[in-house]
């Protein structure tokens, strides 16, 4: 399952965030390191596709799509060297998929910032700078280990070392790993990967915004300056209100969501742009026993799906009959689809593509 990190400075509505996606009631007060043992919550959440293929199926089971989220203690300055609350909630980042780096976009004197006034590009690169000194202290770890071995004359360690050095360099003047080099041969990607670097996951920059739309231009633009210049992408939310929004009844909900005049589909939108970031695309299953929702990275093709479900399926795998469901939907019966020839049979190397509904044939 696709795991959700809340990354960022201290009181700056990571709880706040993570209360509004997960519908639950953890801590969110206004003091810094209210959250010290990071919250975890997995949630489940809905696509219309789903629900359209469970009812054409009459599936006597729906298995709804779910992601984990998990809200980590403010990071300071310095943490990589143990500040604040220290390296412990450096360990917590590296065991999720893509970080949500959280920036305060809102003005509130009440609300204390740990760096005195609000500065949404300042703040997030204390924290991006604070990633990667904990990755160059990796890097400097292995350096460490293998130079031995290629002074002796190994000659895969002196493939390591000599990239170790480059992306020492690279992170060095402040560029996170995942900017390095985007062409990589699979050795260079193989060992990148080996060093499980905290810079080299995806990062989602949710500014957490205010209620005043000049203060929102204002904040949000300067982030947006900072975002571009490292090729990352941005979501925008006011998590105070989605998150009384979503304590709220459905009725009441309702209503102030046309008051305020926002969409309130917070998670929905949330779950799109991790989904986009993370290169994720969604088939579905169905039979009469169950549908469900699968998530797999763009271009994985049938015989790859097939094996994600079972590996029997795989194993056995003779062909895929294929609709998109949106196709399906307008013509309301697989019946229908049939009849018009519109399902189409596919091998092995079909690429699977968002919203595909796929009935496997297997041995
Ligand atoms: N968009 C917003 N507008 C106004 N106030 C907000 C917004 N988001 C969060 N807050 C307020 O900011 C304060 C801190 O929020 P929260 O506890 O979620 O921060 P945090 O990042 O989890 O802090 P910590 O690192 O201490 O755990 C709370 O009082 C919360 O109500
Ligand atoms: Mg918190």
């Amino acid at each position: 399952m696709l795991k959700i990190g809340f990354v960022g400075l201290p009181n700056v509505g990571k709880s706040t965030l993570f209360n509004a996606l997960s519908e639950k009631q953890v801590p969110a007060e206004n003091y810094p390191f209210c959250t010290v043992d990071p919250n975890l919550a997995i949630v489940e959440y809905g696509d219309e596709r789903l629900d359209f293929i469970y009812e054409l199926q009459r599936s006597e089971k729906k298995v709804k799509p779910s992601i984990e989220f998990v809200d980590i203690a403010g990071l300071v300055k310095g943490a990589s060297k143990g500040e604040g609350l220290g390296n412990k909630f450096l360990d917590n980042i590296s065991k999720v998929d893509a970080i949500a780096h959280v920036v305060r976009c809102f003005e509130d004197s009440n609300i204390t910032h740990s760096q005195g006034s609000v500065d949404p590009a300042t703040d997030a690169e204390i924290i991006d700078l604070e990633l990667i000194e904990k990755d160059l202290e990796t890097i400097k770890n292995r350096y460490e280990k293998k130079f031995k071995l290629a002074r002796a004359g190994d000659k895969d360690a002196k493939v390591e070392i000599e990239l170790l050095e480059n992306l020492k360099n690279f992170l060095e003047v402040g560029n996170p790993s995942r900017n390095f080099k985007k062409e990589r041969s699979e050795k260079e990607q193989e060992i990148i990967d080996s060093l499980f670097l905290l810079t080299e996951k995806p990062v989602l920059y949710v500014a957490n915004i205010d209620e005043n739309k000049d203060n929102n231009k204002k904040y949000v633009e300067s982030l947006k300056e900072y975002v571009k210049k490292i090729d990352g992408q941005i979501f925008e939310i006011n998590s105070k209100i989605e998150m009384d929004l979503s304590s709220m009844e459905y009725g009441e909900r309702a209503m102030f969501i046309e008051e305020l005049g926002i969409d309130g589909d917070c998670l929905d939108k949330f779950i799109k742009k991790s989904k986009d970031l993370l290169n994720l695309i969604t088939f579905i299953t169905g039979t009469k026993n169950e549908t469900k929702s699968w998530n797999v990275i763009n271009g994985t093709t049938a015989y790859e799906a097939a094996g994600k479900i079972h590996t029997d399926i795989q194993k056995g795998f003779i062909k895929a009959e294929v609709i998109n469901t949106e196709l399906l939907k307008k013509l309301g019966s697989i019946k229908t689809a049939k009849n018009k020839g519109l399902i189409s049979i596919e091998g092995k190397d079909y690429v699977i593509r968002e919203g595909d509904y796929v009935y496997f044939h297997f041995h």
